[in-house]
């Protein structure tokens, strides 16, 4: 038989793909540390949404609506990804019909060359010679060449069509796939859950490949065993029934192998995606790795997960040694059996020698193309097995609708509240981080959430924008529940500042305009006025200078994060402080900029504060602990309580700071108010002399 085809298989980018998410309008990935996307645990979770209490399919996710996702599979789950498969292929017609064409014209010249040799061996081997249609040998060569020429030409045409199809479905199949991972619920996506970065690179690959390319090869497999099935009937049938005796067992084989070797793919792409994970995780924290001497460790951990991947290849190597190596085998024997049988037809005189030699010919040809249906076979399950996983993610529900609610105003202003809130993250059930939250903020009003570490302070942020639902109770805002309103609209009333904000490549000014495609230089400008980012204008190309080549301070960075989010205009600002120290210069000019903000009092503020110069800007500061609000009040009206847990906190911090400072620490009872107020005023006093002359308005020469 001819040499085995090889399979294709989908070479692998473990590039970390820059998943950024769209500011407005789709759920925003990158709010939270980008850190939290190497999360480990992996769950599939969806929520579904009861309708016996409050708004109409907006209430509560149940516990029990919670149900795990499954690859799917079985034969409706195939068919349907075949039918899905073969759909990608629809808006490439055109292109693929004419390189169906052209793959029939080169198969045809190919499946002419069996019988020309036959006859130009009887030709050669005959008494007297005779040229068909009368022709010179001159002219029959020409004929020939044109002929091959033309099949050559043809060959050329389908490769290419067939090639750009398959390049352009991929590139389709990846856009829908990224924008499907986009609109995802951020856990989703975070915990790697999705396997999104493998899902987006091999998968996709695979399935495009699997329409065209390997469709083409499949065609071509098709026409060769048929062409070369009716050419062999043509010349002998007696032989060519004798052939087909090998036919069943080889088909059997081929099922058989295709179904395994789609199994086998499966657990192939999900050992790759955590290959990838693993590499994106390492990777994207280089300098822990480095700082903890982590390098072999690392190593180990990816080594155990190529070592899965190998061990898996291991096995389809195996797989396909003992089918190629029997098909082979049954191939080789047939032929031996068309010799022997043929050449006594010959030595009787039934049929030629040219035939003959045709005959095997054409078995070459139509064995070469049944072991290319078994490659098409395998590929297109393989395909298949790779779609599943890809029509998965393209067809699945984010937990928090995207498409759907009521489009709220871009001037609405209301009040926002937190009624009776319980909430429990998906990944930790049963672990209520918070219980009957309370909290009401008006209009303009500002309000601190203090407390202690893992209280869940980040985590009512994280209600408000929507990345999670409360598992009971509701957020509202102007009185409307926030599960009623379109997500888009929703979070384009709120201006965030994170913990630890993210900035993408490119410039300073496409990183204020993040996500606000029609902001204008002098708007960028105005917000980063406002925010005191003063030092992008004493940088050489001003906001035309690109991130990537400079690292920012934190305190610069969280400047940034407050122009991006004042650009906005937003009706309410959640500003969630740095726990890492500022400098003293750095964290005066933020909260000089916090203090613009609150001054024109058009933004309802929600901060999760650390620092005491920040919780003292706030009109309201509430206490959380355990989840609930244990205290509220003003900054004053709770330094002086002696009993507040307010006092007891700030000592700890003035505590802390004074230890850090080799400070007497203060007594154990709590800071007198004195003590917290001097504090306060020292950072006040910091803050004036941290005033820089205001920044150049937008028409100086550095303003670009
Ligand atoms: N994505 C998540 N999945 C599961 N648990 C989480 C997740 N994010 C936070 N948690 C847990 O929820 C609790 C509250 O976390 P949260 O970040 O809201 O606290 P915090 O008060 O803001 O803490 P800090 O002041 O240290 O930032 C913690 O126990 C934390 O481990």
């Amino acid at each position: 038989m001819l040499g085995v085809p090889t399979c294709r298989t989908a070479s692998y980018s473990s590039a970390i793909l820059d998943l950024r998410c769209a500011y407005r309008g789709l759920p925003n990935l990158c709010i939270q540390n980008p850190r939290s996307f190497s999360r480990a645990g992996v769950c599939f979770r969806t929520r579904t949404y009861s309708t016996q209490s409050g708004p109409q399919n907006l209430t509560t996710p149940s516990k029990a609506g919670l149900f795990s996702r499954l690859i799917p599979s079985g034969p409706s789950a195939t068919a349907s990804s075949f039918r899905k498969i073969v759909a990608l292929a629809k808006p490439e017609r055109k292109p693929l019909t004419t390189a169906v064409g052209l793959l029939l014209v080169s198969s045809a010249v190919t499946m002419s060359i069996p019988f020309t040799i036959g006859k130009l061996i009887d030709f050669f081997s005959s008494v007297n010679p005779q040229i068909p249609l009368g022709l010179s040998t001159w002219q029959a060569s020409g004929a020939l060449l044109f002929l091959f020429s033309a099949g050559a030409v043809a060959n050329a045409g389908r490769t290419y069509l067939m090639r750009m199809s398959g390049q352009r479905i991929v590139a389709r199949l990846r856009e829908q796939t990224y924008s499907a991972a986009l609109r995802q619920e951020v856990e989703f996506v975070e915990r790697g859950e999705g396997d999104v970065l493998s899902r987006l690179s091999v998968d996709t690959t695979i399935v495009g490949e699997s329409v065209t390319q390997n469709l083409s090869d499949g065609l071509r497999a098709v026409v060769m065993s048929f062409a070369g099935l009716g050419a062999m009937f043509y010349l002998s049938p007696t032989l060519t029934t004798l052939m087909l005796c090998v036919v069943p067992p080889v088909s059997f084989g081929v099922v058989f192998y295709g179904r395994y070797l789609k199994r086998l793919s499966n657990r192939t792409q999900e050992a790759m995606g955590e290959m990838s994970k693993h590499a994106t995780e390492s990777l994207s924290a280089l300098r822990t790795v480095q700082a903890y001497n982590a390098q072999s460790q690392e190593q180990q951990k990816f080594h155990e997960r190529v070592l899965n991947v190998l061990n898996l290849a291991k096995k389809e190597a195996i797989a396909s040694g003992i089918f190629f190596g029997s098909t082979g085998w049954s191939g080789n024997v047939t032929i031996l059996a068309l010799l022997g049988y043929g050449g006594s037809l010959v030595s009787q005189g039934e049929i030629t020698v040219g035939d003959l030699t045709s005959l095997l010919l054409y078995t070459v040809y139509v064995g070469s193309g049944l072991q290319m249906l078994t490659s098409f076979f395998s590929s297109i399950m393989r395909g298949i097995g790779a779609g599943n996983r890809v029509f998965e993610l393209l067809g699945r529900e984010p937990a928090i609708p995207t498409d759907s609610g009521v489009v709220l105003g871009p001037h609405r202003r209301g009040p926002v509240k937190f009624e009776r809130v319980a909430f429990e993250y998906p990944s930790r059930r049963g672990v209520e981080i918070l219980k009957d939250f309370d909290l009401e903020i008006g209009v303009g009003e500002s309000v601190a959430i203090v407390g202690t570490s893992g209280s869940g302070k980040s985590s009512i942020q994280s209600l408000l924008l929507r990345y999670y639902d409360p598992v009971q109770g509701k957020v509202t805002f102007d009185g409307q529940d926030i599960r009623e309103l379109r997500i888009d609209s929703w979070r384009n009333a709120i201006g965030i500042v994170p913990q630890d904000p993210v900035l993408f490549t490119g410039t300073i000014a496409s990183n204020i305009a993040f996500g606000n495609l029609t902001a204008t230089r002098e708007q960028i400008e105005h917000a980063a006025r406002e925010a005191n980012c003063e030092f992008v204008w004493g940088m050489p190309k001003g906001f035309d200078t690109e991130i990537g080549r400079l690292s920012l301070s934190g305190g610069q960075r969280q400047r940034l994060a407050i122009a991006r989010a004042l650009l906005k205009k937003p009706a309410i600002l959640a500003l969630d402080e740095a726990t890492s120290a500022l400098d003293a210069n750095s964290e005066n000019r933020v909260n000089d900029a916090v203090d613009k903000i609150l001054r024109k009092r058009q933004t309802t503020c929600l901060f999760v504060a650390h620092r005491l110069s920040t919780i003292a800007r706030a009109e309201r500061i509430v206490v959380l602990e355990g989840g609930r609000i244990t205290e509220s009040g003003t900054y004053r009206q709770l330094v002086n309580n002696p009993s507040s847990r307010f006092r007891a906190l700030m000592a700890e911090q003035l505590h802390a700071a004074s230890t850090q400072h080799s400070i007497t620490p203060p007594p154990s009872r709590g800071p007198s108010p004195e003590q917290v107020e001097e504090v306060a005023a020292q950072n006040d006093e910091e803050d004036e002399e941290a005033k820089k002359p205001p920044p150049p308005s937008s028409n100086s020469k550095n303003s670009t």
